[in-house]
């Protein structure tokens, strides 16, 4: 069972009053959320309801046309990607966004170096007893991928692929993560280490989770809280279990009446 995460003084993430137009539909709607630091909190609601507009509003891909986006309070809504990834945001995509032909270890070892600031190279023949080799193997294998560490990120299965992305999380250093859909397409097999390296991603950085998934019983045996959005709206922030029962949610996002 989770234990509710209490509202604490300052939110790690604060969504006010974000609204987004295009071309006269409403994809966004007023939305607030406040993410307490170290929180896991899911989003979910029916397709089409806006989470992944959501997502790409606070991780910068799109900029809203109405509220804010506070990072630790430090007012992002203007700042593009790459400032907002430097400010701690780190995100996955649903599409996968690695290296595919280089090496499990050499996708983590480039992000332990641009998050040291330091140089990098793809093309040189880098040591494993590089310092930064090393660090990439010890996130590999916390998320499980030891066994994988000379492979083709491109050759390994699509729930190892996930946890690649999510030791490249780590490497980052990000303090508010995004994950996207990272069930999607795993197989059921491949799950329960999948969540053991959310879990793992949390507890070694104490960072912030926000995470989008379809894979509902999933998400609500791993999140402190649910958001749910409908209609470009939040419409409930709860527990999961609260969630589960809530009525207004049962008839807008499980179809059943209230
Ligand atoms: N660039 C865009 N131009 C026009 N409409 C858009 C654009 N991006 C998203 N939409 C619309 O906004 C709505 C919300 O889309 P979004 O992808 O955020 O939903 P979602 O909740 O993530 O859905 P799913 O669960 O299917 O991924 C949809 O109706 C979508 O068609």
């Amino acid at each position: 069972m989770n234990t509710p995460v209490p509202p604490l003084g300052g939110a790690a993430l604060r969504v006010e009053g974000l609204g987004l137009d295009i071309g006269g539909a409403t994809i966004l709607k007023d939305v607030d959320l406040d993410v307490a630091p170290g929180a896991l909190v899911g989003v979910i609601g029916p397709n089409g309801a806006g989470k992944t507009t959501l997502f790409n509003a606070v991780s910068g891909v799109i900029r809203p046309t109405a509220g804010r986006i506070l990072l630790d309070g430090v007012d992002i809504t203007r700042d593009s990607v790459p400032q907002r990834a430097r400010a701690g945001l780190g995100r996955t995509f649903q599409t996968s966004s690695l290296f595919p032909q280089l090496s499990v270890r050499e996708n983590v070892r480039i992000a332990v170096q641009a998050a040291e600031g330091g140089s990098y190279s793809l093309f040189h023949f880098p040591k494993k007893t590089d310092a930064a080799s090393i660090r990439a193997e010890e996130l590999l294998r916390s998320v499980g991928l030891a066994h994988h560490l000379d492979s083709r990120a491109g050759d390994i299965g699509h729930g190892d692929k996930r946890k690649l992305e999510i030791a490249v999380l780590l490497a980052t250093r990000s303090r508010l993560v995004l994950l996207d859909e990272p069930m999607a397409g795993v197989a059921s097999g491949d799950v329960a280490g999948l969540v053991d390296s959310i879990r793992g991603l949390q507890r070694e950085t104490g960072c912030t989770v926000l995470m989008v998934e379809h894979h509902i019983e999933v998400l609500m045996g791993l999140v402190d809280l649910v958001a749910v959005m409908y209609f470009g709206n939040i419409i409930a922030v709860d527990t999961p279990q609260q969630i589960m029962e809530n009525p207004t949610v049962q008839s807008a996002y499980l179809g059943t009446s209230a």
